[in-house]
């Protein structure tokens, strides 16, 4: 579905991402692991177009046979916009403190489908109590909801918009146990409903054994291995996968 060739990024000097490449593919779970300051997040703001304007990238970024990177950047944004959709670690963030939830929740929507209010209303709140949310969360503010609450907003929402591909960057990180459970359970239901293509960033390797296809290993801005979920934790190759997944059990 997207595919990432010889990608490097470098930022002040410094060289974030060496040569990445590797695939995401249509209708799979893939999950990218590996230390803090391995590159994971700059490997999704490289993907969004998000990298600060100071940033040197290299490199193609193909989606659906098309190198994204020769588009102008209006070009980018309205094929992200369209195709993907994102979730943030901490979701207090991703929601502005001054509006209430449903209005950003229907501008979040109404750009991909512009579907009309009342429809977006009827069919969301259909989701929200899937989601086990209260039926009033539409009319909260975000610091009336706590971290699990918001964050399960944002999955609805991307349920709702029925995006090509879901990035998902430590969306569990912010969570307790108990609502990193939850979360994931939803995150999968998603998948199996819409088998929507998913890209998940965590260093938490139970949430990747729970959930993965396939697994990405970054270390220091370099991806040392990647493969089927299975052969990552029962065969792993490179001796920091070896090391990370000893350490897992
Ligand atoms: N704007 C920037 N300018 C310079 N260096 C940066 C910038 N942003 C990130 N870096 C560096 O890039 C490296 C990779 O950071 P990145 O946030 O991508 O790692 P990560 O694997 O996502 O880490 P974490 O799990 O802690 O989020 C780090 O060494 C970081 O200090």
């Amino acid at each position: 579905m997207f595919k990432m060739y010889n990608v490097a990024v470098r930022m002040n000097e410094k060289t974030i991402l060496k040569d990445l490449s590797f695939i995401v593919p249509k209708g799979q779970i893939t999950v990218m692991i590996g230390e803090s300051g391995s590159g994971k997040s700059t490997t999704i703001s490289a993907l969004l177009g998000m990298l600060p304007a100071h940033a040197t990238v290299e490199g193609s970024i193909y989606f659906n046979g098309q190198n994204i990177m020769e588009l102008s950047k209006q070009e980018q944004l309205a094929l992200r916009q369209k195709h993907f959709f994102t979730i943030f670690q901490d979701a207090i963030n991703s929601f502005s403190p001054t509006i209430k939830i449903k209005q950003q929740m229907y501008a979040l929507s109404a750009l991909r489908k512009g579907h009309k209010k009342k429809d977006f209303l009827a069919t969301i709140q259909v989701m929200l109590k899937d989601f086990h949310l209260p039926e009033n969360v539409l009319d909260c503010y975000p610091f009336e909801l706590s971290g699990g609450m918001l964050q399960r907003c944002m999955l609805a929402c991307a349920l709702y918009n029925e995006p090509d591909i879901l990035i998902a960057d430590e969306p569990t990180s912010a969570l307790d146990m108990l609502h990193q459970q939850e979360f994931i359970q939803l995150l999968k239901k998603l998948h199996t409903r819409l088998g929507t293509t998913i890209l998940l960033i965590t260093h938490d390797l139970g949430v990747a054994a729970a959930i993965a296809d396939f697994i990405l290993v970054m270390k220091n801005g370099e991806m040392v291995e990647r493969g089927h979920v299975k052969d990552i934790f029962e065969q792993p190759k490179h001796p920091y996968t070896k090391q990370l997944v000893a350490n897992h059990f």
